[in-house]
C-alpha cells in the first residue's frame, strides 16, 4: 500500500505535546531538530508544510517549574504564555540550521468560525507558504477560556487542513498509529493500516488521552481525520519517533494508519459551499467575465463586474450573475459592496488609487468560489 503523502503537495503535519516534550520532561530539542530536518526535505521536494504543534504548556509548567498540570485555566494559559516563547525559540533555531524562516501562527476557534478572520488567517498562511516560510501554528492559549478552546490540537490541525485546503492531515504522536484498541491497556491490539476517515467503528477503538501530557487521545485524532475528509484530506497518523517518518511518508511507504477521504476536495468544497453559503449579495459579470469563470474556472477580478447588488462585508458569500441574470458561481468576496463599487469595471493596478489600499486584486478568489 502506498502512502497518500507521496502525491500530496500541501501538508499539515501536527506534532503532540508528548512527542515535543518527551513526555513532559520539557522540549526535546533532538526530536525538534529531526522534525525541521525533515519538513526541510519535505520543501526539497517541492511540498508546502504547515507545522501544527502543540507543547506549550508542558514546557511552560517545567520552566515555572510545576511537576503537575494545573486545572485552573488561567493557569494553564500562564503556562502556555510562558512555553510558547520556548517552543518558538527552538523551531525558529532548528529551521534556521536548514535556510528556512519560520512565522508563529496562534488561533482561536473564533478565528476560523468568523467569515473574515477565516479569510484573514488563510490568506496569511498563503502568503507564508508563497514566501517559503514554515508557518508554526498553536491555539491561542492566552485568550480563549474553555467552552471556546480547540481543547487538544488534534482538532486545531484538521481545522488548519480545512482552510488551507491540504491535500494531507499527519499526525505525529507516541503510538505507530491506531490500534483496535488502546496498545497500553492491551496487548493484544491489532494495527490499523488503513480506514476510511469517518467510519463509526474507529471511534469505538480509540480510547481517551494515553499519556498524562497529551490532552486529546487517538479519538481526537479520529474525529479529526473525520473532520480533514470534510475537505477531501487524508489523514495519516503515524510515529513522531520513527527515524525519518516524513521522508518515508513522501517516499510513498505506507508506515502509520492511514485514512483515507471518501470524498474528493472539489466536491467536499462544493458541499461545504451549498451547505453553508447564506447569499447576502449580486455581482454581475460581463461577457467576459462570465465565460472566464465558468468555462476556465478563473478568479474574479473587479474589472469583469458591472453590477453590484445588495449589502455584504468581506468574507460573505455572494452570487455571481451573468448580463441576462443566470448565476455562473457563487462565492466569498474579498471587498465589501461598498468597496466593491468602487472598484468595479477597474483594472487590478487602479484598485490602490482607488481604495487607499489593496486586500487583494481579486474580487473573489478561485478558491472560494464553486462555479455552478
Ligand atoms: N486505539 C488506540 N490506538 C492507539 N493509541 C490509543 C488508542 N486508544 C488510546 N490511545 C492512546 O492515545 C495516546 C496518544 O494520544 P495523546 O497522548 O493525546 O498524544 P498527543 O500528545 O500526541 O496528541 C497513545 O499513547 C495511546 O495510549
Ligand atoms: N495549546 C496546547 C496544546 C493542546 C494539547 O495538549 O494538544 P495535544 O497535542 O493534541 O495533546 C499547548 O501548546 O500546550
Amino acid at each position: 500500500m502506498h502512502s497518500v503523502i507521496h502525491t500530496a503537495s500541501r501538508l499539515v503535519v501536527k506534532v503532540g505535546s508528548s512527542l515535543v516534550t518527551n513526555d513532559g520532561k520539557g522540549l526535546d530539542r533532538v526530536a525538534l531538530a529531526r522534525w525541521a530536518a525533515e519538513i526541510a526535505e519535505l520543501k526539497r521536494r517541492g511540498k508546502e508544510v504547515v507545522l501544527v504543534s502543540s507543547g506549550a504548556i508542558a514546557e511552560g509548567c517545567q520552566r515555572l517549574g510545576w511537576s503537575r498540570r494545573p486545572k485552573a485555566v488561567h493557569e494553564l494559559q500562564a503556562a502556555a504564555a510562558v512555553g510558547q516563547m520556548g517552543l518558538a525559540q527552538a523551531y525558529e533555531t532548528e529551521f534556521r540550521e536548514h535556510g528556512l524562516k519560520t512565522a508563529q501562527v496562534l488561533l482561536t476557534h473564533e478565528d476560523l468560525a468568523d467569515r473574515t478572520r477565516y479569510l484573514n488567517a488563510r490568506s496569511t498562511l498563503t502568503a507564508l507558504l508563497a514566501l517559503n516560510v514554515v508557518p508554526i501554528i498553536n491555539e491561542n492559549d492566552t485568550v480563549v477560556t474553555d467552552e471556546i478552546r480547540f481543547g487538544d490540537n488534534d482538532t486545531l490541525g484538521a481545522l488548519v487542513t480545512n482552510l488551507i485546503e491540504a491535500d494531507a492531515l499527519v499526525i505525529l504522536t507516541d503510538q505507530r498509529g491506531l490500534y483496535t484498541a488502546d496498545p497500553r491497556k492491551n496487548p493484544n491490539a491489532q494495527f490499523v493500516h488503513e480506514a476510511e476517515a469517518g467510519d463509526p467503528a474507529l471511534e469505538e477503538m480509540a480510547g481517551g488521552a494515553g499519556s498524562s501530557v497529551g490532552t486529546g487521545g487517538m479519538y481526537t485524532k479520529i474525529v479529526a481525520a473525520k473532520r480533514a475528509a470534510r475537505s477531501g484530506a487524508a489523514t495519516v497518523i503515524a510515529s513522531g519517533r520513527e527515524q525519518n517518518v516524513l521522508s518515508r511518508l513522501a517516499d510513498g511507504e505506507g508506515i502509520g494508519t492511514q485514512l483515507v477521504a471518501p470524498t474528493t476536495r472539489m466536491a467536499a468544497r462544493k458541499q461545504w459551499l451549498a451547505d453553508h453559503l447564506k447569499l447576502t449579495g449580486r455581482l454581475v459579470l460581463d461577457a467576459g467575465a462570465a465565460v472566464a469563470v465558468r468555462e476556465k474556472h478563473t478568479s474574479l477580478l473587479p474589472i469583469g463586474v458591472i453590477g453590484v447588488e445588495g449589502d455584504f462585508l468581506r468574507g460573505e458569500a455572494v452570487a455571481c450573475v451573468d448580463e441576462t441574470g443566470h448565476e455562473v458561481a457563487r462565492g466569498l468576496v474579498n471587498y465589501s459592496s461598498d468597496e466593491a463599487r468602487l472598484i468595479m469595471k477597474k483594472p487590478t493596478r487602479a484598485l490602490e488609487e482607488t481604495l487607499g489600499y489593496l486586500v487583494e486584486p481579486e474580487l473573489i478568489h478561485r478558491d472560494n468560489m464553486v462555479t455552478l
